[in-house]
């Protein structure tokens, strides 16, 4: 029997959303994690009577850079939380003279130039290997599409987003490296996010908002946080009737994931049974419990 998903949909505010408004049956509860704590109490409610679950990545009030979020406690915290789905709503800088500040893009690759986090739930005493080739899931960028196009919101499909480690925004030697690369965008979030969203089989795509052209544009003042700032409360109801529109279309039962996000660690797990370390597995529970369970 082929098996049916009741979807749950995962959203991750970044810079400048804290919130998600008119959620039916809203309450913020606190989802404890082994990994430590996520970022914020997760916000709980349904949307057209589709069950959603609101992360604000920074924390309400933006506390935590870039380098200190709890990359893992966050995914494990949703996954815990039951989503199947995550959308990540993020800010992000443009690299290309056709993406300005006020255009959304669904993006489908990274470059991870990220150092400093924790970037996988796996290591010694379990060992697993995920394939991110495909690191966003096309079905989540075919119904943000759709909803974005419905609502007539200048958007593009597919490109590339380039991870920094930040806190600092890039040089402009660095912007201009980036461009020639042929990256869309810049930000300093999505990975390891989008890595760990892959290793605990969950369906992950990105919205990458653009606020700014970074520092590379002759015409166009160096990006300021006040900058990125303005420009995303701008942008914030558009965001939200994505937001509106996409999770209804999300949220119909379904069949497994077309692309296999939800299976991807089938052929992941390397370490032999009688070599893998007890406290890690207990870890795992969430990640990984369909495979560790069997
Ligand atoms: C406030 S500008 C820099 C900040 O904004 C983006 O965060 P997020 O992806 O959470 O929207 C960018 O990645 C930086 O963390
Ligand atoms: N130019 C930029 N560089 C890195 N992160 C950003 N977030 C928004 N704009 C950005």
């Amino acid at each position: 029997m082929p098996e049916t998903v009741t979807p749950v949909i995962g959203l991750i505010g970044g810079s400048g959303l804290y919130d998600i408004e008119g959620l039916e049956d809203r309450e913020w509860r606190r989802v404890a994690t082994p990994w430590g704590d996520p970022s914020d109490e997760i916000l709980f409610g349904r949307l057209a009577g589709v069950p959603v679950r609101f992360l604000p990545r920074h924390g309400r009030g933006h506390p935590t850079p870039p380098s200190d979020l709890n990359y893992r406690a966050n995914i494990d915290a949703l996954k815990r939380a039951g989503c199947t789905d995550v959308i990540s709503l993020s800010a992000v800088g443009s690299l290309r003279e056709d993406l300005p500040p006020g255009h959304f893009v669904i993006v489908d690759q990274f470059i991870d130039r990220s150092f400093a986090r924790v970037k996988s739930f796996f290591g010694t005493g379990c060992v697993a290997h995920v394939s991110v080739a495909h690191p966003v899931c096309p079905r989540i960028g075919d119904a943000l599409e759709g909803a974005a196009r419905g609502l007539v919101l200048p958007v593009t499909r597919g490109g590339t987003y380039l991870v920094m480690e930040g806190p600092q925004f890039s040089t402009k030697a660095e912007s201009e490296l980036y461009r020639q690369w042929g990256c869309s965008v810049i930000g300093m979030t999505n990975m390891p996010e989008a890595k760990l969203a892959r290793e605990a089989e969950l369906c992950y795509a990105t919205v990458a908002m653009v606020t700014d052209f970074d520092c590379w544009h002759p015409d166009h003042d160096h990006v300021t946080v006040d900058q990125v700032v303005k420009v995303l409360f701008g942008n914030a109801d558009k965001a939200k009737a994505l937001v509106k529109s996409v999770v209804p279309a999300l949220g119909a039962p379904r069949g497994l994931c077309p692309a296999g996000c939800d299976r991807a660690l089938d052929h992941a797990i390397i370490t032999a049974p009688e070599k893998r370390d007890p406290a890690l597995l207990a870890k795992l529970d969430a990640v990984a419990g369909r495979l560790l369970r069997a």
